[in-house]
């Protein structure tokens, strides 16, 4: 098991975000996170990668790099996990585990090749100190970044001022960025939000190329893109995991529906009227973007 959570539970005063969740990933996995809004999903990712401590329950990862521990060092490599419940967001990602945000987190007036290469030097390993020297001095770096840029095709635009770059373009960039240093585990929040349909399906085209080297957590409300690309759903309803399987079996749980795909997915229904969920009202986000048809390509 990659990673595993155990009563995993984050309490706001009186809101609880997270209740209990109880979550498994294999290694190699593509596994969305789906629900309403306000469902707990991005405070579950805020907990997997240490930007916030849980209020109770466990975190374990257990890296086939064997990562690094809290001190930045390499594990013994006997595969034995880390305990990562109060990890620091730096040490989760020293660990393997790196993030896109649902919010461009990118340097808008650096160039498109420096945001990665930055990440590069900043990302995984025990130099991150190093990225307040002079950058010019570390070929490596420029390397990866470089190595980067070409597989979420953005190679021609390297020396491209961040802030120019089409919506599309920053977020497969957001997804570069996550990249560099060469995580295990890749969380990605949202990464279609705010895409044109031509543009999502190069998004789309890119988590699919990622996840084949790596294991993959993806927040999304884009039903078609969900069940197209996930080999595992994971449900969360205020805060608690309602279901947890294949897309299929998901898309038929009878709490889900109810919960949130409000008739999506059923034969007569929201698939063949290509509009995702029966009724926005009720059904929160499903039905905002599932208008958009991404190829019925071979799963991965
Ligand atoms: N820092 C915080 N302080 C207080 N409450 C918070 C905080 N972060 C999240 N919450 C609350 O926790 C609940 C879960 O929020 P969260 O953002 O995790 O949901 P979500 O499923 O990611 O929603 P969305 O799909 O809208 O992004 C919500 O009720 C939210 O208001």
């Amino acid at each position: 098991m990659l990673l595993e959570t155990e009563g995993l539970t984050k309490r706001f005063g009186g809101i609880t975000a997270v209740d209990g969740v109880d979550f498994a990933l294999e290694a190699g996995e593509l596994c969305s996170i789906i629900g309403p809004n306000g469902a707990g999903k991005t405070t579950f990712f805020n907990l997997l990668t240490g930007v916030l401590e849980p209020s109770d329950g466990r975190i374990r990862f257990d890296p086939p790099s064997g990562g690094g521990g809290p001190d930045g060092g390499a594990t013994d490599g006997t595969g034995s996990a880390l305990d990562i419940t109060a990890a620091s967001p730096n040490e989760t990602a020293l660990a393997g585990i790196h993030r896109s945000y649902q919010i461009t987190n990118l340097f808008p007036t650096l160039t498109v090749l420096e945001n990665v290469r930055i990440a590069a030097q900043a990302g995984r390993g025990n130099d991150s100190w190093k990225l307040w020297r002079n950058v010019t001095e570390f070929d490596d770096h420029y390397a990866e970044a470089t190595a980067i840029l070409e597989r979420i095709g953005l190679a021609g635009t390297g020396e491209t001022v961040t802030q120019n770059l089409s919506h599309g373009e920053k977020r497969s960039l957001e997804i570069g960025v996550a990249l560099a240093g060469d995580p295990d585990l890749l969380l990605l929040d949202e990464p279609t939000a705010g895409v044109s349909s031509d543009g999502v399906d190069e998004v789309v085209a890119l988590i699919e190329d990622v996840a084949e080297d790596h294991s993959v957590m993806l927040i999304e409300h884009n039903m078609e893109v969900v069940m197209d690309i996930s080999d595992r759903i994971a449900v969360l309803h205020r805060g608690a995991l309602i279901a947890d399987g294949p897309p299929e079996d998901v898309r038929g749980d009878e709490a889900v529906q109810e919960a949130y795909l409000g008739g999506y997915g059923r034969e007569g229904s929201a698939d063949e009227r290509a509009s995702g969920a029966a009724d926005a009202d009720e059904t929160g986000d499903a039905a905002a973007d599932g208008g958009r048809r991404v190829r019925r390509g071979e799963k991965r």
